[in-house]
């Protein structure tokens, strides 16, 4: 799947690899995140959940899926997380050169630079302190030392990156305001350095103030990271938004301007 093959109509205003501004990116390290024809159908049935999914996504832009409750968003994000298998397809990381054609063999997307922040990330919280709660999934054994040292010094990263640096890691998380849980959730996956993040209903029950929150701090982790959203708050998530695709029902996936 070559980018300069895959800008549709929809888009035509926005070609794929043009910025905002209409400037080409002149960059010979052009990569994109790439599903090539996944299918899943989940063991033991006979129903497939995604049909032939394939979508580009450039690396450090934002990418959002949006369509009917149902259709096969969130499974698309498990499988890209890792936490599902496709049935058949592929994802990888494509490097491409100047003149578009693929610089080298794709690499594989391996879940660990993938990072998931689900649906309400903050009713999964389960230590007494924020710090607990951060520490929650490292590894515990004698020989992760240097793996929990190279955690805790991201640590200070991910807590600036999302303005959580000046709260004290002896709280409750349960104590935050809706936008600071939204926060924790996001430092939490951001400590373990993902190339990708992934993000289901990033705004979904926050009050006004906690989505302005929200996008703000969105708007700063687009220029280091790639994001892929699922959302239906498509009207507030559109200044973010590089490329989209609708997922029609039956897990039939196709890039289309966002309909606001
Ligand atoms: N393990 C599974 N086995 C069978 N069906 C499943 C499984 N997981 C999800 N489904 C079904 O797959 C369909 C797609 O679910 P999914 O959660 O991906 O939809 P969605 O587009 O994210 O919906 P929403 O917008 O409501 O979150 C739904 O009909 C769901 O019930």
């Amino acid at each position: 799947m070559r980018p300069a093959s895959v800008s549709s109509s929809s888009h035509a205003s926005f070609p794929r690899f043009w910025g905002k501004s209409g400037a080409l990116r002149v960059s010979s390290e052009l990569a994109c995140v790439e599903v090539k024809r996944v299918c899943y159908r989940p063991p033991g049935t006979q129903h497939s959940l995604l049909n032939d999914v394939s979508l580009s996504l450039p690396l450090k832009s934002f990418g959002l899926v949006f369509g009917r409750s149902g259709s096969g968003k969130t499974t698309l994000l498990q499988i890209l997380a890792g936490l599902s298998t496709p049935t058949s397809g592929s994802i990888c990381v494509q490097h491409y050169g100047d003149d578009g054609s693929p610089k080298q063999p794709p690499e594989t997307l391996l879940p660990e630079r993938v990072g998931i922040v689900f649906q309400f990330p903050e009713r999964y919280f389960l230590a007494d302190t924020i710090l607990e709660e951060v520490t929650f999934g490292w590894p515990r054994q004698k020989a992760d030392f240097s793996t929990r040292e190279q955690l805790a010094s991201n640590l200070q990263y991910a807590f600036s990156a999302v303005g959580l640096h000046t709260i004290s890691l002896e709280e409750n998380p349960q104590s935050l305001s809706g936008g600071f849980k939204r926060r924790l959730a996001l430092a939490i996956q951001l400590v373990q350095k993902p190339a990708v993040l992934l993000l289901d209903e990033p705004l979904a029950g926050l009050d006004w103030k906690a989505r302005a929150d929200v996008l703000k701090l969105l708007k700063h982790l687009k220029k280091e990271l790639t994001i892929l959203a699922v959302s239906h708050d498509l009207k507030e998530l559109s200044a973010l938004v590089d490329v989209s695709w609708r997922m029609e029902m039956g897990g039939i996936l196709k890039e289309e301007r966002l309909p606001v």
